[in-house]
């Protein structure tokens, strides 16, 4: 039979769905420009790339990629920004910039959630990460609250339970769950997000040399919040996204509670050990994570909207 006789049944407006390079005909210029922005932004603060992927978990994870996560709060609406488990992002500006970038070549043709997803995927190449495409097509919320964040969002010391089901509710399996958690090869976790492994008494856990050294980068138990006092999440390879962050965390180097548990539940060893082993897989499983995460509960067609700015209702 010729396949023009197969009439698909499906709804044909390719408008409709996520799609590989939804922007081909509305803007072809959409993801290159994200790219060339990320790349310009890159070489501003090189660690702008680490908060566009970690912009991704923090707008799927509260309600799907929506760009709930880049509003700003209003008088009287605490957004996400505002939640306290977003405390550390950083670098929402830029993504501001982008979409103006975008607006430019395209006028209201492109959501602040896929600039979101671009941005993400764009800033984890440049940091040596896996290139990969993502579909595109996603639509904006009108919808966002501080208080959907604090509950969606793990505390800083969630445990394997709660991560693995956290992880489930998104689709994800365990490798994927576990390559998702590779995120914390860059990037830094503040102070405030690891005196409780410090203090009073280090978590016996944690490797005992480590300890002094994040006991130096902590000084006190209460950390001057205005003293920005961190630690690089990978002291080795902090700026390169690679499997560093696994053979930390099989030397009980892992930062979060969370990373060290990794290596101690049983169920989420076996892949610490391979990733560690093998960059190529842990990269394919990574890949295979965020996309699936990309595409969480995904605003389509006429649910949502295309915002003229990334921070601002209209
Ligand atoms: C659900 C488990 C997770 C928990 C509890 C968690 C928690 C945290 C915490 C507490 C920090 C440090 C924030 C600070 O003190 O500044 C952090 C940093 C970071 N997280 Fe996660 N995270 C999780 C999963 C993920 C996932 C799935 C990704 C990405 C795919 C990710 C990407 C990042 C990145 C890139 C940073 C570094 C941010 C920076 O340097 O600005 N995390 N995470
Ligand atoms: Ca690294």
């Amino acid at each position: 039979m010729p396949l023009s006789v197969c009439v698909s049944t499906e709804v044909d407006d390719v408008s409709e769905g996520l799609s590989y390079g939804y922007y081909d005909e509305s803007c072809p210029q959409a993801e290159e420009t994200v790219r060339q922005q990320v790349e310009r932004i890159y070489g501003i603060h090189g660690n702008s790339a680490v908060s566009f992927t970690r912009n991704i978990f923090h707008d799927c994870s509260v309600q799907g990629c929506d760009g709930s996560l880049l509003l700003d709060s209003l008088p009287g609406h605490a957004g996400e920004k505002d939640s306290d488990k977003n405390f550390g992002m950083r670098n929402y500006k830029y993504v501001n910039q982008m979409k103006e970038a975008v607006e430019q070549v395209c006028p209201g043709v492109v959501s602040c959630a896929d600039i979101l997803i671009l941005s993400g995927r764009d800033g984890i190449a440049m940091l040596g990460g896996p290139h990969f495409q993502v579909k595109t097509g996603r639509k904006d919320t009108r919808n966002f609250s501080m208080n959907t964040a604090d509950s969606e969002l793990l505390p800083h010391d969630a445990d394997v339970d709660a991560f693995l089901n956290k992880m489930a509710s998104l689709n994800l399996n365990i490798s994927q769950a576990v390559a998702l958690a590779g995120a914390h090869t860059v990037g830094r976790t503040h102070c405030k997000h690891l005196v409780d492994r410090l203090y009073p008494t280090v978590d016996p856990t944690l490797d005992a040399d480590y300890s002094l050294y994040l006991k130096k980068r902590c000084p006190t138990p209460t950390p001057d919040p205005k003293a920005v006092e961190y630690s690089r999440n990978d002291p080795i390879t902090p700026m390169k996204f690679d499997n560093n962050y696994y053979k930390n965390v099989m030397e009980k180097k892992g930062l979060l509670r969370l990373d060290n548990e990794l290596y101690l539940d049983a169920r989420t060893k076996p892949y610490v050990e391979m990733m560690a082993e093998e960059n190529d897989y842990f990269f394919e499983q990574f890949v295979q994570g965020i996309s699936i995460l990309s595409e969480h509960n995904v605003l389509i067609g006429s649910q949502g909207e295309i915002r003229k700015h990334c921070q601002w209702l209209d």
